[in-house]
């Protein structure tokens, strides 16, 4: 049976960031139908930010207590697994969505679930759970919030091997003896530490390096904390194929002959935009990554109703930066409609654009120790033509020594010389995560170094680094 409804705005994907984007239209005074094909909530609440984070916080709060003179006395016991993944469980409801669709329905949006595509300007159809077939028509705008997909590598072997992605390893229910993990990114180096300190012979195999686009002190000092949880972490290691083994585990055969064995294997090598299967062919697109705007409208669709957020928009895959665009996003939507002024061409830094996204990036790995960045590295800086300069020095302060027996840390600020701001800040070490939003601010304020200096940080706390990087600046 086929139904028709009408709609302002059609938002697909109700992950974190379909949610925020159906919510500011609704409070932008427009009606909004987001259609959801799995759980309310997405990748992020279910199986990526919450559970891992989860699964890592128990960890960190061990080490932390045991990185303490008297308080390390007190600690007699390891990890008790169970109650790690019991804790992680609630974190997820249950992988029960009933309290986000309840929140929707709260926020007056309309929640349809079903898989939808695009059908021609402004149609999107619905096959609904329930065996309806929705034809949706959007008076204003339709929104793509799809999320992302795994990439898998073209490994020889992988295809008829059993394996986990992320998705299995934030829900796992198991600790495997000895897990092997391909990928030196983000999920992988975090994985592979909560993996470890719940009891796994973890090793994990990184083509170049484990988290590339850190500097080079930030990966050693993450490399380290890996190693001493008994991580063995192989960096230059191409995997050329993978099968299962006589005793039921996962074999991976390295470029160069060498051979690891495991009884799981976890694939996390990145992921790019979910745009299979939406129907852009419909309406004459056929791209891997869509070419957005900073209001995130997609180019080269006439009159301008299409918009992508978050992860299907493919510029920056946390939820935080997507959250943000899809506030922008939904915000220029309801203000076109009603054509308030400066929400045609929205200027930078206007509430209807995320100009962040290129400038003042926030993103934490949160392994032990934790790595923090925000902004621009020094390559990456004088790349964009800016004529940049960095400071940068060992985290050693009355803060730091009093967090940590023994506290290692590093901190690094990069600096536009040509306008006195800075572009980049990094940080490394126990507890450094609470300190980058600091940087942020000062990045987005484009914040002159010389009223910075006037910022002064509290005694005795890890941020009096800021003091020790500007001081050695010059100031
Ligand atoms: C292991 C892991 C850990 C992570 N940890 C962090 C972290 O700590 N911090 C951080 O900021 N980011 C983290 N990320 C990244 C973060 O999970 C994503 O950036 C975020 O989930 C993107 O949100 P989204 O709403 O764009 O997409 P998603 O959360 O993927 O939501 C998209 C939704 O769209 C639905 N959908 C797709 N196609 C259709 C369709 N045709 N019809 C209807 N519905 C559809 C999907 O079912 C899904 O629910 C992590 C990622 C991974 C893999
Ligand atoms: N704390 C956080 O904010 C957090 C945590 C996890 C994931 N995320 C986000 O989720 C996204 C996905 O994370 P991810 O770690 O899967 O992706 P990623 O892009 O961060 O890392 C993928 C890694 O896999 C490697 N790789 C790719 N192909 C390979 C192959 N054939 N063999 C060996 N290695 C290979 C790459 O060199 C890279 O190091 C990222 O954008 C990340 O920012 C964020």
């Amino acid at each position: 049976m086929t139904e028709t409804l009408q709609t302002d705005v059609v938002v697909i994907g109700a992950g974190a960031v379909g949610e925020n984007a159906a919510d500011r239209i609704v409070r932008g005074g427009l009606s909004a139908v987001l259609v959801e094909a799995a759980l309310v909530g997405g990748e992020c609440s279910y199986w990526a930010c919450m559970p891992s984070k989860a699964l890592l916080r128990p960890g960190t709060a061990l080490k932390e207590a045991q990185s303490l003179a008297g308080s390390r006395e007190a600690v007699t016991g390891t990890l008790d697994a169970a109650a790690v993944l019991e804790r992680r469980n609630s974190f997820t409801s249950n992988w029960d969505d009933a309290g986000q669709a309840e929140w929707v329905a709260g926020a007056g949006i309309e929640l349809v679930r079903g898989r939808a595509r695009l059908t021609g300007e402004r149609e999107v159809e619905v096959a609904a759970t329930d065996g309806r077939t929705l034809r949706i028509s959007a008076q204003h705008a339709v929104v793509l919030a799809t999320g992302s997909t795994p990439s898998v590598p073209p490994i020889e072997g992988l295809d008829t091997t059993d394996y986990w992605g992320t998705r299995d390893a934030t829900s796992a229910t198991e600790i495997p003896g000895r897990l092997i993990v391909i990928g030196g990114g983000v999920s992988g180096v975090e994985l592979a530490q909560a993996y470890a300190r719940l009891g796994s012979k973890v090793t994990v195999l990184a083509r170049h390096d484990i988290l590339g686009s850190f500097p080079e002190p930030v990966r050693a000092l993450v490399q380290e904390g890996l190693e001493a949880d008994g991580v063995e972490v192989r960096t230059s290691a191409s995997p050329a194929s993978v099968r299962k083994s006589d005793d039921g585990g996962v074999e991976v055969s390295l470029e160069g002959g060498d051979t690891v064995s495991g009884d799981r294997l976890l694939v996390s090598t990145g992921r790019h935009p979910a745009l299979d299967g939406l129907g852009l062919e419909e309406i004459g697109l056929a791209p891997k990554k869509l070419d957005t705007d900073d209001s995130g409208r997609v180019m080269g669709v006439d009159g301008g109703w299409l918009y992508a957020v978050g992860d299907a928009a493919g510029k920056v895959l946390l939820t935080h930066q997507g959250k943000y665009e899809a506030r922008a996003t939904g915000d220029v939507i309801a203000a076109r409609a009603k054509q308030e002024p400066g929400s045609a061409e929205p200027a930078a830094w206007s509430r209807y654009t995320a100009t962040a996204d290129r400038y003042a990036v926030p993103q934490v790995v949160f392994t032990d120790p934790e790595a923090a960045m925000v902004g621009r590295t020094l390559e990456q800086a004088r790349a964009d033509g800016v004529n940049a300069s960095e400071t940068s020095l060992e985290i050693a302060v009355a803060g730091s020594s009093l967090y940590a027996d023994n506290y290692r840390g590093w901190a690094q600020m990069v600096v536009d010389e040509d306008r006195r701001v800075l572009v980049g800040v990094t940080f490394v070490g126990p507890g450094v995560s609470e300190l980058l939003h600091a940087a942020t601010v000062a990045i987005t304020g484009e914040v002159p170094l010389d009223r910075l200096w006037h910022a002064v940080p509290a005694y005795p706390t890890i941020s009096e680094v800021w003091l020790r990087l500007l001081e050695k600046y010059g100031l």
